[in-house]
C-alpha cells in the first residue's frame, strides 16, 4: 500500500506544472483590480507604485500557496528594474514602428503564402453569406431562414493577411500609441492563432481580408466593407484580446477624428460598444481585461451591476417614454449612483435589458451603439438567454452596427439563428439596397471546430455509484495504494463540477473536512453558485484567484469564459448535460496551451446511456494531439473497447439531458430526501448511520423544544423574570 505523502507537505507543494511561465509580467488575469490602482498617477506620467494586487500578496498569501504566480517572481526592485528597461524598450520599438506606419516596410504576403500561414495555424475562414448574394436570392421577401442552397451559394473561402506580430498592429493597422504600450505592459509578445486570424478580418481593408475581387484590386481605393464576425476558437486562446483590441482600436480613431474637446470639458462618454456575456463572473473579468488595455486612454468601460441603468442621455426613447424606475431613482436622491456613462458597457444579458427598460417601449434603442459583441456567443443564443439576446441586438438600431459572436462551440443550428437575425435586421433596417455598403458575414475557425483542447489529459473514471463517486474524488485528493503509473492523483487548485446547486451545496459539505487543518482546514474548500449574493461570489473568486482556496465546488456557472491562472484540474463530479458543455468545463485547465492540466470525469451506472456525448469530444480531442484510439492511450483516457461499447445518444436523450440533466439528480426535495432519492444522495454515511444521527439530532431537537415551551409557560403564568416584583413587606 502506498501511503499518501503527509498533508501538509503535499498540500504546501508550490511547484504546479501549469503555474506558467515564470516572472511573466500579467500577474492576475482576472478581476484584481491591478489597474485601477495608481491609474491616475500613472497616467499623468508620474512614478506609479506597486499595484494593488501585488501589494495584497505581500500582505496577505504566503508565497507557497500562491498557485497563481510564477515560481520565479522577481523581487519588487527587480520587478521595478525589469519594468522600466520594458517601458524603455516599448518606447523605442513603438517610434520605429511610429516611424514605419508612414512608410510601411511589411512585405506584402501573396495568396499561397498567406494559405500556407493559415493552415499552419489551422486557421479556416469562410464568407458564410454575402449580403448582395443573399439579397438577390430573396428580392427583399420577408423570411425567417435561409435556404441552404442561397447560404452555398454565398459562400466561400478567403485567405485573409495574417497577424504575425503584434508590432504589425500600430505599423500596419495604426494603433494608438497608448493602446500599443498597454499591450505591451501585459506581456504579451506574440498572438495567438485565434488573434493571428481575427484581428486582420476586423481592422484591416478589404485588401487585408483577403475580400477584394480582381476587379476591385484595379481601383487604388482601400475599401472596408462592413464585417460581422462568427469565431469559433478553441478555449483559452485570447479570444477577449481578440475583440477588446479592435474595439480599443475603433473607438479611439472615432474619437480622435471628432473635434477635441475644450481643456476643461471632458470627453463625453456614450456607449459605443456592448459585450455581453452570460455570468457576472466572466463579465467581471472581461471588465478588468478592458480595463487593463484602455488605461490611460480615456475610455471608460463600465461592469453593469444590479439596480444600475444606463444614462438617459444615452437612449434613444420615443416621444415621451423614459427609464423604467428611474424617477424611483431620482427620489431618493441617488441618481449618479444608478445611472451609467461609459462608452464600453459590459453585461449579462438580463442585467442590460433591465438597465435600458423604458416605461411605456420595453427596451428603449441604443442608437449610438457600433459595437455588439457576443461572448459565449452559442449559450447565448441558446433559448436560456435567446430572447434576452435578441432583444439587446434588436435594440441596437445604429445602420453600421458591427457584431462579433465569440464561443470554444458554435453549432451550426445556432450559426444559421445568428446568419439569418443579422439579414434581417439588415432587411428591416433598409439596409439591403446595393447602394449601401457592403456587408459580409465572415467565420473564422480555429483548429478543429467544437473540440477539447488537445494538451489537457482527459479521463474517463466509472465510479459505478454516488457513494462510489464520492469515494473516488477522496481517492484524488488523497491517493493511496501502491506507486504506480495508473494512481491517479489531482493537486489543488482544482474545479469541481456538479449538476446542480444543491449538489453543490451537499458535496461541500462532505468535503469540507478533507484538507488538514494544518494546511488551512475548511477554509480551503468553497462552494460558487447562483444562489449566493453577488458579493459573495466575488469574495469567494478573489480567494480562489489568491489561492485561499484550493477546491472550488460549482455548478455550470464557472463552466465557460472563466480564466484561472494554473489551474491544475477540472472534476466533472456529474458528467455534463453536452458535449458543449464538456468542452467549456475542461477548457478552464491547459489555458494559453500549458501542459498538465488534467480532465476527470467521474460516471456512474446511471450515466451509462449518456457518456457517448463525453466520450465523442474526448476521441476526438485524443485523436487531435495524435494519439490513436485504436493504438490504445495512456491507459486512462478513452480506451476504444469503452468507446464502442457506449450505446449511442439518442437525439431525443440529447435533448432532454440539455434540458433536464440526468432526471434523479435534479434538485427536487423528493430527489434530495425522498425514498427513490436514495441512490442520488452524495454521502458516504450508511443508510444506518445515517437513521441513526437523525435519531440523534431529533432527540436534541425534542429536547430544545421541550425546554422552550416550558420557558413560555412560566412566562404565561405570570411568572417571568421581568414580573417578578418580590413580595411586599
Ligand atoms: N497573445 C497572448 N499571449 C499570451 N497570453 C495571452 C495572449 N492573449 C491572451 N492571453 C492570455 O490567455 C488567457 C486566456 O485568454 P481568454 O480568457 O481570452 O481565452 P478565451 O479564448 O476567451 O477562453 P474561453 O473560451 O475559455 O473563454 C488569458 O490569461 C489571457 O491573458
Amino acid at each position: 500500500m502506498q501511503k499518501s505523502a503527509p498533508a501538509s507537505t503535499k498540500f504546501s507543494s508550490p511547484r504546479i506544472p501549469s503555474n506558467g511561465i515564470p516572472g511573466h509580467p500579467r500577474q492576475d488575469s482576472g478581476n484584481g483590480d491591478a489597474f485601477s490602482v495608481d491609474e491616475k498617477a500613472k497616467c499623468r506620467g508620474t512614478k506609479r507604485k506597486r499595484s494593488g494586487v501585488e501589494k495584497k500578496h505581500d500582505d496577505g498569501i504566503p508565497e507557497q500557496l500562491d498557485f497563481f504566480i510564477g515560481d520565479a517572481r522577481p523581487s519588487a526592485s527587480s520587478e521595478k528594474r525589469a519594468m522600466d528597461k520594458r517601458k524603455e524598450n516599448v518606447t523605442r520599438r513603438l517610434d520605429v514602428q511610429g516611424a514605419q506606419s508612414t512608410n510601411p516596410v511589411i512585405p506584402d504576403l501573396g495568396e499561397e503564402e498567406r494559405r500556407r500561414i493559415l493552415k499552419k495555424h489551422k486557421l479556416k475562414i469562410t464568407i458564410l453569406g454575402d449580403a448582395s448574394v443573399l439579397q438577390d436570392s430573396h428580392h427583399d421577401k420577408p423570411t425567417r431562414t435561409l435556404s441552404a442552397t442561397v447560404e452555398k451559394k454565398a459562400r466561400s473561402q478567403i485567405s485573409p493577411r495574417p497577424l504575425t506580430s503584434f508590432t504589425q498592429l500600430r505599423s500596419k493597422y495604426g494603433i494608438s500609441r497608448r493602446l500599443a504600450e498597454n499591450l505591451d505592459a501585459q506581456g504579451y509578445t506574440k498572438p495567438t492563432e485565434v488573434q493571428i486570424g481575427s484581428l486582420p478580418l476586423l481592422l484591416g481593408t478589404d485588401e487585408d481580408r483577403g475580400l477584394r475581387s480582381r476587379r476591385d484590386q484595379r481601383s487604388k481605393a482601400k475599401s472596408r466593407a462592413d464585417i460581422d464576425l462568427l469565431t469559433i476558437a478553441p478555449t483559452g486562446s485570447g479570444k477577449t484580446l481578440g475583440f477588446m483590441i479592435h474595439v480599443l482600436h475603433e473607438l479611439l480613431e472615432s474619437r480622435q477624428a471628432q473635434r477635441k474637446p475644450k481643456p476643461d470639458e471632458r470627453p463625453e462618454n456614450r456607449v459605443q460598444a456592448l459585450i455581453i456575456a452570460p455570468t457576472h463572473e466572466l463579465a467581471d473579468q472581461i471588465v478588468n481585461e478592458g480595463r487593463k488595455l484602455a488605461s490611460c486612454t480615456g475610455i471608460k468601460i463600465a461592469g453593469l451591476r444590479k439596480g444600475m441603468k444606463l444614462h438617459p442621455d444615452l437612449i434613444g426613447f420615443k416621444d415621451g417614454d423614459s427609464l423604467k424606475g428611474a424617477d424611483d431613482d431620482t427620489s431618493g436622491g441617488t441618481t449618479k449612483d444608478f445611472l451609467v456613462k461609459a462608452d464600453i458597457v459590459v453585461s449579462t444579458p438580463l442585467l442590460l435589458l433591465h438597465a435600458i427598460s423604458a416605461k411605456q417601449s420595453g427596451a428603449a434603442p441604443l442608437p449610438d451603439v457600433r459595437f455588439l459583441i457576443l461572448d459565449e456567443a452559442d449559450v447565448l443564443l441558446d433559448p436560456l438567454f435567446r430572447e434576452q439576446t435578441l432583444g439587446i441586438w434588436t435594440a441596437c438600431n445604429n445602420a453600421s452596427l458591427r457584431t462579433s459572436l465569440w464561443s470554444a462551440t458554435i453549432g451550426s443550428s445556432i450559426e444559421s439563428l445568428a446568419q439569418t437575425f443579422i439579414f434581417e435586421r439588415r432587411r428591416k433596417l433598409g439596409l439591403m439596397s446595393s447602394s449601401v455598403s457592403r456587408n459580409y458575414i465572415v467565420r473564422l475557425v480555429v483548429g478543429l471546430k467544437d473540440s477539447a483542447i488537445p494538451n489537457v489529459a482527459h479521463r474517463l473514471v466509472y465510479a459505478a455509484s454516488e457513494q462510489g463517486k464520492l469515494l473516488a474524488l477522496r481517492q484524488l485528493l488523497h491517493p493511496s495504494g501502491a506507486p504506480a503509473a495508473d494512481t491517479l492523483s489531482l493537486q489543488p487548485p482544482f474545479l469541481v463540477f456538479t449538476q446542480t446547486i444543491s449538489r453543490a451545496i451537499a458535496l461541500h459539505s462532505e468535503l469540507l473536512y478533507d484538507i488538514p487543518l494544518e494546511a488551512g482546514g475548511s477554509s480551503r474548500v468553497a462552494v460558487l453558485h447562483s444562489d449566493l449574493s453577488d458579493t459573495a461570489r466575488s469574495k469567494i473568486m478573489a480567494g480562489f484567484r489568491k489561492g485561499e482556496i484550493w477546491i472550488l465546488i460549482t455548478t455550470d456557472l464557472l463552466s465557460r469564459g472563466v480564466d484561472f491562472r494554473g489551474m491544475n484540474g477540472v472534476v466533472n463530479y456529474d458528467i455534463p448535460n453536452t458535449g458543449a458543455s464538456y468542452v467549456h468545463r475542461v477548457g478552464r485547465t491547459g489555458r494559453q496551451g500549458r501542459e498538465g492540466g488534467v480532465a476527470v470525469t467521474l460516471y456512474t451506472k446511471e450515466d451509462v446511456p449518456y457518456v457517448k456525448n463525453v466520450a465523442n469530444v474526448v476521441a476526438a480531442s485524443e485523436r487531435a494531439k495524435e494519439k490513436s484510439v485504436v493504438a490504445g492511450n495512456d491507459g486512462w483516457g478513452l480506451q476504444k473497447w469503452l468507446s464502442d461499447a457506449l450505446p449511442n445518444v439518442s437525439k431525443k436523450m440529447k435533448k432532454e439531458m440539455k434540458t433536464r440533466g440526468v432526471e434523479s439528480r435534479r434538485a427536487t426535495a423528493e430527489a434530495l430526501w425522498g425514498k427513490g432519492a436514495r441512490k442520488t444522495r452524495i454521502s458516504t454515511k450508511s443508510g444506518y448511520d445515517r437513521r441513526l444521527e437523525n435519531k440523534k439530532k431529533g432527540t436534541v431537537e425534542g429536547k430544545r423544544k421541550r425546554l422552550a415551551q416550558e420557558e413560555k409557560e412560566e412566562e404565561g403564568s405570570g411568572l417571568g423574570d421581568e414580573e417578578w416584583a418580590g413580595i411586599e413587606d
